[in-house]
């Protein structure tokens, strides 16, 4: 619905030099970042690291100490979450936010209002409903929920409440995408299945994921920000990270060795 507003040769996504401090903690010490548009990024790094708080900065919900932050080569920091979302990036939360006595379709429904916003007066508002509707239908049928159209959210499985997360997310058109923890309390099986609808529904935008299972991480992202102590020691392809020493020491070798651990128990 939105269409990329890319200037030639601008990156999708670009930090220069964040800062955030709470109180007189620096959470966020001089994180720079050049995300090309199209191009699919995890973030990693240690608990506390700063991982959400980045994209609360990213989405205008914390203000940044100082930088810059720019979608498209526009700066967007210091702008309101809803005026960032209307310019074309949209987040998800680790916490659900559905609303759980709406059905399935008037949660994406309501998300596509809202991205339209007050873009609209209200006779075109109505006769664009129709538009509204088959746009709906077509993120449940990209989700994968359209049988479940018509159910209360809060009747859906865990997982399915996660897609229609994505769905909510995807809906307004925005092409630069931040999920946090998309998979978070998956089984494989649905973290499987899940990966690939990520795949599917992001396909040919910007990806921003913050995600702590490995092989998400390793199966999904083209490059990886590691964030250790709110500054990005290594930004590079998944082989380069891996092999990266400082990686190594600072987070990988043990998130790595408990993975490879878990997997021999299992
Ligand atoms: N609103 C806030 N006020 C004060 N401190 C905060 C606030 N938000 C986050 N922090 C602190 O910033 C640090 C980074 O937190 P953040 O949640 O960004 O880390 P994270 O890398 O996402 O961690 P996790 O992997 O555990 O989710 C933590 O020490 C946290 O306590």
């Amino acid at each position: 619905m939105r269409a990329p507003s890319s200037t030639p040769g601008s990156f999708a996504l670009e930090l220069r030099d964040v800062r955030k401090s709470f109180g007189r903690t620096e959470i966020i010490r001089g994180a720079s970042l050049q995300v090309k548009p199209g191009e699919r990024v995890a973030i990693i790094g240690p608990n506390g690291a700063g991982k959400s708080t980045l994209f609360n900065l990213m989405s205008g919900r914390f203000d940044i100490s100082s930088g810059e932050i720019l979608l498209h080569g526009r700066r967007i920091d210091g702008k309101k979450p809803f005026e960032i979302a209307r310019m074309g990036l949209a987040r998800s939360f680790q916490v659900s936010n559905l609303f759980t006595r709406l059905s399935v379709f008037e949660n994406i429904r309501c998300a596509l209002l809202w991205s339209m916003g007050q873009r609209y007066a209200f006779w075109r508002f109505l006769a664009d409903l129709k538009e509204v509707n088959e746009r709906a239908d077509e993120v449940l049928e990209m989700i994968r929920l359209d049988k479940r159209r018509d159910q209360m959210a809060m009747n859906l499985t865990y997982a399915e409440q996660r897609a229609l997360e994505i769905g909510i997310t995807i809906a307004g058109g925005s092409d630069v995408i931040l999920l946090d923890e998309p998979t978070a309390g998956m089984s494989k099986s649905e973290t499987k299945r899940f990966v690939q609808l990520i795949r599917e529904v992001t396909e040919g935008k910007t990806l921003l994921t913050v995600e702590h299972d490995m092989g998400v991480v390793f199966g999904l992202a083209d490059r990886i920000a590691v964030l250790v102590y709110g500054e990005v020691i290594a930004f590079d392809t998944p082989e380069a990270v891996r092999a990266n020493p400082r990686v190594q020491e600072a987070y990988l070798g043990s998130v790595l060795a408990e993975t490879q651990a878990a997997e021999a128990q299992a």
